[in-house]
């Protein structure tokens, strides 16, 4: 079902999605409870629901420990005929059998233990159940064959899924029909994530694929289990084209355009991609490393430009030169996808990274992939080791000085669950404040009021989880339980209980975050020097 849009041709080529109407901030613009296809993706087929995609990770996962929004479900089984897929219900597995599983299940059996890679298994799905009249529609979507076709090894690597779909589908279709869709099916498919954006598998469905890209895009996609909606970021004009990002767009030009060409075969034009040159936007720019100057050098060094401040004069050293700040960055990402060129064990890998940006001095905070590092921490060091304290710390580094920089509307869905992650650990800290005064000294003097914080901070999800996620939301649900179990524990106490009720501007939460700041002060002086943070 989708809402207030239509399609025609679009000024950036093909075929777009347009509102029919003014639009507001945070309204659902496009509903798709049933895409068209919807697969686990390899890393996921044992641990997602095959038919409702929900997400059963194993213990001690980021998500799990704290935002699992399906924690009431049962546990997945497999299907007891290919053993290849699972399902968290009766229900589920019956459906699925219907609409698809029995045409391909005898199939798994046979392949097991090989697995059919997540696009071949989605390009059966879609030969399988795609119904007469959408087929016009799939046909009409961008392929890039052509594109594709350059590309010796991406080409190679087309034809061999393509001749694998049509072999194991069996479909009167020739190989060559199948290997367009299975190249329409790379160009439109959407990542599907889990309401904490943890990638889990692949979905394409020919109206949401008629989505443009922009990387100031006015619209953001999420998923509820399999169920898709694009919900509008800020106030869309009748008959102005939705868009929304493909990819990460907190990265700078260079890289997005790399991306997106790569993946995607198109050069961006929109405002970012165009002005990045002459922009004071942290995202793009570097501070300029003269101590009296404010001003930022721009992204234009990273494209072989001029390496002389505009403000000051001021040459940059010459590790500030465009191929020394590439190579950094190229680094901090190795680092952050698990690839580094420097042995060592990821926590240090990590660390060592962010102070190599940190004592630049010119690296702003909300520069990738500075963030991503201390994501990366956060989320697959910090967490999965208890490091309680020092989780909450970066934690509240992204959660006030990046996120409103990259996700400027409070009601972004990122921002949520970032606010949601905070919320977690602070109440995770409220019952071992010594932990934290442990690992940041300076945190003894503060007297933080925990319930505060944390009430505060749910207060504001809650106020917001509507149009960031759906009121009807499984994380909306998640995140009701949580405010349920810590509104019981506020009224248990004299002192808390009065805060129950209080709307949020009064409950004093940015008072209380305020006295935080020095821990993370605390945190940039250790990363700037040789300090272990
Ligand atoms: C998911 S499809 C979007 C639907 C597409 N316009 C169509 O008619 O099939 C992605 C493709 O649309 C085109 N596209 C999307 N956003 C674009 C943009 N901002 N500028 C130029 N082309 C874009 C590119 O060809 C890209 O590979």
């Amino acid at each position: 079902m989708t809402h207030n849009v239509n399609s025609r041709p679009s000024p950036h080529g093909g075929t777009g999605l347009f509102s029919v109407c003014k639009i507001a901030p945070g309204e659902l613009v496009v509903d798709i409870p049933e895409p068209l296809v919807v697969v686990p993706d390899d890393g996921h087929l044992k641990e997602c629901c095959s038919r409702c995609m929900v997400w059963k990770p194993e213990d001690g996962v980021f998500s799990r420990w704290m935002l699992d929004p399906y924690r009431d479900g049962q546990l997945l089984s497999f299907c007891t005929g290919c053993r290849v897929v699972k399902y968290c219900s009766k229900d589920c597995q019956r459906v699925d059998w219907k609409l698809v599983h029995k045409l391909e299940c005898s199939m798994f059996k046979t392949l097991s233990p090989r697995i059919l890679p997540g696009s071949v298994r989605a390009t059966i799905r879609m030969l399988f159940t795609g119904p007469g009249d959408m087929w016009d529609q799939i046909r009409r979507l961008e392929s890039h064959e052509a594109g594709f076709k350059r590309k010796s090894e991406r080409w190679q690597m087309v034809n061999l899924m393509a001749k694998g779909a049509h072999g194991y589908s069996r479909t009167m279709l020739s190989e060559e029909e199948v290997r367009g869709l299975y190249c329409r099916l790379m160009i439109n498919s959407i990542t599907l994530v889990t309401p904490t954006f943890d990638p889990v598998g692949i979905a394409f469905d020919p109206v949401a694929s008629l989505i443009n890209h922009s990387c100031d895009p006015n619209s953001v996609m999420t998923f509820d289990g399999r169920s898709l909606s694009v919900r509008a970021l800020r106030e869309i004009a009748k008959d102005e084209e939705l868009t929304i990002s493909y990819i990460d767009n907190t990265t700078p030009t260079h890289r997005r355009q790399d991306e997106l060409i790569e993946r995607y075969f198109f050069k961006c034009a929109c405002t970012r991609c165009t002005s990045y040159a002459e922009s004071q936007d942290p995202r793009e720019a570097f501070a300029c490393p003269s101590p009296s100057c404010d001003s930022w050098f721009s992204g234009e060094i990273a494209d072989g430009g001029d390496d002389t401040c505009k403000k000051c004069g001021v040459t940059m050293p010459p590790q500030f030169n465009t191929p020394g700040l590439l190579a950094m960055e190229d680094q901090g990402w190795a680092v952050v996808n698990g690839t580094p060129t420097l042995p060592g064990d990821k926590s240090s890998n990590l660390i060592n990274a962010l102070k190599t940006l940190y004592m630049l001095k010119v690296w702003p905070l909300q520069h990738q992939p500075l963030p991503a590092l201390h994501q990366e921490l956060i989320q697959n060091v910090y967490i999965p080791t208890s490091a309680w304290p020092q989780a909450l710390v970066h934690s509240l580094t992204l959660y006030l000085l990046v996120d409103p920089v990259f996700y400027p509307q409070r009601y972004h869905p990122v921002r949520i669950v970032h606010a949601f992650t905070l919320a977690s650990l602070f109440l995770q800290a409220s019952g071992d404040p010594v932990s934290l005064q442990q690992a940041f000294p300076r945190a003894k003097k503060l007297e933080l009021d925990y319930g505060k914080i944390v009430w505060g901070l749910l207060c504001e999800i809650v106020a917001h989880v509507g149009v960031s996620h759906g009121s009807k939301s499984s994380f909306a649900e998640t995140v009701r339980r949580k405010m349920g179990e810590v509104e019981n524990d506020l009224r248990g106490s004299e002192t808390t209980r009065k805060w129950v009720g209080m709307r949020v501007g009064e409950i004093g939460l940015e008072e209380e975050l305020g006295k935080v700041r020095c821990l993370i002060d605390g945190l940039f002086m250790d990363l700037k020097s040789n300090g272990v943070p």
